[in-house]
């Protein structure tokens, strides 16, 4: 069977040139995508809809030469299974009516699964259409990234309102943390069963964190749904995407259980390479706006990060979401760069 280089450098296999992905690689900078997406209707019926979810992952890698797909989604379907209401405008982003103390008392798990049974239809659609040597990616939010939307209601500069409530009410906080890990458990499982062969867990506000906050709001949460998703699918394949996690980084490598640890663009490569365990493998890490501005801006950084990690096992990836601005243009050349010799 052919072998999939993304899913091989996850568990451990270094490569002579690092497979890559982009995070959010089916997006607004692909003309394709902006016209399904106008057919969908809002973005969360795209996220719902099986078939235009397939098509919309498919898309980048008829275009690239991409090493693996990502499953189509977002990481608030999940309060929004839970049964608080999740809306994308324009221009705004997600807006959620944040949670109070009440809230969570009332959020349900009973039919979460139900709900994000058109997403787990949308994974096994696409490993069926996907070609064998292409590593299908699931993920899910990690928790308290998604709490500080349920709790805010949309995004925050500083998670100022959830950083407040997890030490006000550390009660209700760890009630909170609770549903998330377990539905989270759920959909995981569910999407290996469903055909994802890898996941990643996206921590997008692992920063401003003190080491104590950060233990309990991010390691633990994230250490609980790895161990839960291994109890039922020994060995899955698990990414961590702490981002922000800066001098936290280490601990949450070592004590989460990840697989595999993806790298902000702010982290200093001489940095990760020298405090991190030697055969871990990293995924990372470019600006995305050097793939926006292209030319030497984007070459040289390239090279950089290629030969700071040639030594383990590394995935190519932009250290956050490639954004809207970006040339299709650029993101070839991105491709064929990270794929010389
Ligand atoms: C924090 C977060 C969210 N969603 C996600 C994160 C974690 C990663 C990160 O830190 O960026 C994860 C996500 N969101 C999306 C994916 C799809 C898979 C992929 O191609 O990588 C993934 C993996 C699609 C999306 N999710 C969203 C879009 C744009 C919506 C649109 O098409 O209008 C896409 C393609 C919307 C979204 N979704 C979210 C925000 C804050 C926004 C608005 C910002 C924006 O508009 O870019 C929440």
């Amino acid at each position: 069977m052919a072998k999939k280089r993304m899913l091989a450098t996850v568990l451990g296999e270094r490569q002579d040139t690092p497979p890559i992905w982009i995070m959010r690689q089916a997006g607004r900078y692909l003309p394709e995508y902006r016209e399904t997406r106008a057919k969908a209707g809002g973005f969360l019926d795209l996220c719902y809809n099986p078939e235009l979810a397939t098509e919309v992952t498919l898309q980048p890698l008829r275009r690239f030469d991409l090493d693996a797909a990502i499953l189509f989604s977002d990481i608030l379907v999940i309060p929004d299974a839970l049964g608080q209401n999740v809306r994308f405008e324009v221009g705004e982003g997600p807006i959620l009516e944040p949670i109070g103390l009440k809230g969570i008392d009332g959020l349900s798990r009973e039919r979460a699964l139900e709900h994000l049974a058109p997403v787990l239809e949308a994974v096994t659609r696409i490993r069926s259409a996907l070609a064998p040597e292409k590593t299908l990616i699931g993920f899910c939010g990690s928790p308290w990234t998604v709490a500080t939307y349920m709790l805010n209601g949309r995004s925050s500069p500083d998670q100022w309102v959830a950083r407040r409530f997890a030490l006000e009410h550390p009660g209700a906080f760890a009630r909170l943390m609770d549903v998330l890990v377990e539905t989270s458990i759920d959909y995981l499982v569910a999407q290996f069963v469903a055909g994802a062969d890898v996941v990643q867990l996206f921590e997008s506000w692992a920063l401003n964190l003190d080491d104590a906050a950060f233990n309990t709001q991010v390691i633990e949460p994230n250490r609980r749904i790895i161990a839960g998703v291994r109890r039922r699918i020994p060995d899955a394949p698990i990414i961590g995407f702490p981002r922000g996690a800066a001098g936290n980084l280490k601990r949450y490598a070592e004590r989460t259980g990840v697989n595999a640890l993806g790298l902000d663009y702010a982290t200093p490569l001489d940095f990760a390479d020298s405090t991190l365990p030697k055969d871990l493998p990293v995924q990372g890490n470019l600006d995305p706006l050097r793939l926006v501005v292209g030319g030497a801006a984007m070459e040289k950084r390239v090279i950089e990060i290629k030969e700071a990690f040639a030594n383990r096992p590394h995935i190519f990836n932009l250290g956050h979401g490639i954004v809207p601005e970006t040339p299709i243009a650029h993101v070839e050349r991105l491709v064929e760069l990270v794929k010389k010799g």
